[in-house]
């Protein structure tokens, strides 16, 4: 079966899992675009999938006898009503991340799941699927021991002036929120924010850089260090320490180069590089289960606790404080 995909939202990341899906992956082809700017819907149609039909809504798109599944990829405060909506459809849906940017409103997609009674929705949270983590994870689970504290950082090489210092956890930390707690199998229960000396490349509105002190139930400590001008370039680090080892997340391949007496490496300027077989993996996953009706990967579930550790870690910023995080029960279907 080929799965006729919807793509809601062109911009950056609609445009590129529209061209991995119709240039790269097999079994699925895109049958229709929707963007709050209908010609940003229009110059994807034309560059990339002819033949798919644009829509004037995100919800006709939705309701189109030609969508078999949905990718959300506008903007993150619109998500929640076009997951709903796929949800409401039966149709299995993929949105990025995040879920939700509220944690009511992820809770609202939990319990609409949970009432149709099975998985449709996958979250865009490709870091799961790239194969350095996955070696890590592989490590962690058999190699260190008991997992004791993380090092990590996340640094972006610029922002632009509309990303606040909320957004370096909605937006930023979100990916070591999820993927911290699927590579260690735990759950958060405090956070808390500190800022060290701010970079001066940091616009008015933002605090730069930013550790975030995250604990888990468990009682493993977290430091990720999230600097989102540091200029040199995109870089992820992730460090586990165990009791009987310690493991680094692997490096992005690149070339060893020797040169006018410098031993080089290039280091990634840019997300969609770093990440760009773990982008294709996800979405092969997708349409894996999307072909069945169904869905797999990061789930609700999972967003919605990203939701809630986020709008801990916001209020860590604002009070400085540690803030608790308590979780309601899981329910049955994403155990
Ligand atoms: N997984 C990952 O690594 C990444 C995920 N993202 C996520 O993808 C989403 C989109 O990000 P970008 O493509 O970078 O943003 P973007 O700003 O380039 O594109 C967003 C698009 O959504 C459209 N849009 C806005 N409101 C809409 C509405 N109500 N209905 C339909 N379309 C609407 C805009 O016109 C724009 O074309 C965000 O949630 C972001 O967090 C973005 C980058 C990387
Ligand atoms: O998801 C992403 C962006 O939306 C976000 O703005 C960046 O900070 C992240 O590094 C990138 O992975």
């Amino acid at each position: 079966m080929t799965v006729r995909i919807g793509v809601i939202g062109t911009g950056m990341i609609g445009r590129d899992h529209t061209r991995r899906i119709a240039q790269v992956l097999a079994g699925a082809e895109i049958t229709a675009l929707s963007d709050y700017s209908t010609d940003a819907a229009r110059k994807v149609q034309q560059d990339l999938v002819p033949a798919a039909r644009v829509h004037d809504s995100g919800e006709d798109l939705i309701a189109a006898a030609d969508v078999d599944a949905v990718l959300v990829c506008s903007t993150g405060a619109t998500h929640e009503p076009y997951v709903l909506a796929a949800i409401a459809a039966g149709k299995p849906c993929f949105c990025e991340k995040p879920l939700a940017t509220t944690a009511e409103g992820a809770l609202r997609i939990v319990q609409a799941e949970v009432a149709h009674g099975s998985r449709l929705v996958q979250v865009g949270f490709m870091r799961r699927y790239d194969a350095g983590y996955r070696m890590l994870k592989r490590v962690v689970d058999n190699d260190i021991g008991t997992p004791l504290m993380v090092h990590a950082a996340h640094r972006n090489p610029t922002v632009p002036d509309s990303y606040g210092t909320p957004m370096a956890i909605h937006d930023t930390l979100i990916h070591e929120i999820d993927v911290l707690r699927w590579l260690l199998d735990d759950d958060y229960v405090s956070a808390q924010v500190v800022f060290p000396r701010r970079s001066s490349h940091a616009h008015a509105g933002l605090r730069d850089p930013q550790v975030v002190l995250l604990e888990t139930a468990k009682g493993v400590r977290i430091d990720v260090e999230v600097f989102v001008n540091c200029r040199y370039g995109y870089d992820i680090q992730c460090q586990i320490v165990g009791e009987e080892g310690l493991a680094n997340l692997p490096e992005p391949m690149t070339i060893t180069l020797r040169k006018q007496a410098h031993l080089q490496n290039e280091i990634l300027m840019d997300w969609k590089d770093r990440f760009i077989d773990s982008y294709d993996v996800e979405l092969a996953d997708f349409i894996k289960a999307a072909a069945q009706g169904t869905a797999a990967g990061p789930s609700s579930w999972d967003g919605y606790v990203a939701a809630i550790t986020s709008d801990a870690c916001v209020q860590a910023q604002d009070s400085g404080q540690i803030v608790p995080i308590t979780l309601p029960d899981r329910p049955a279907l994403y155990r």
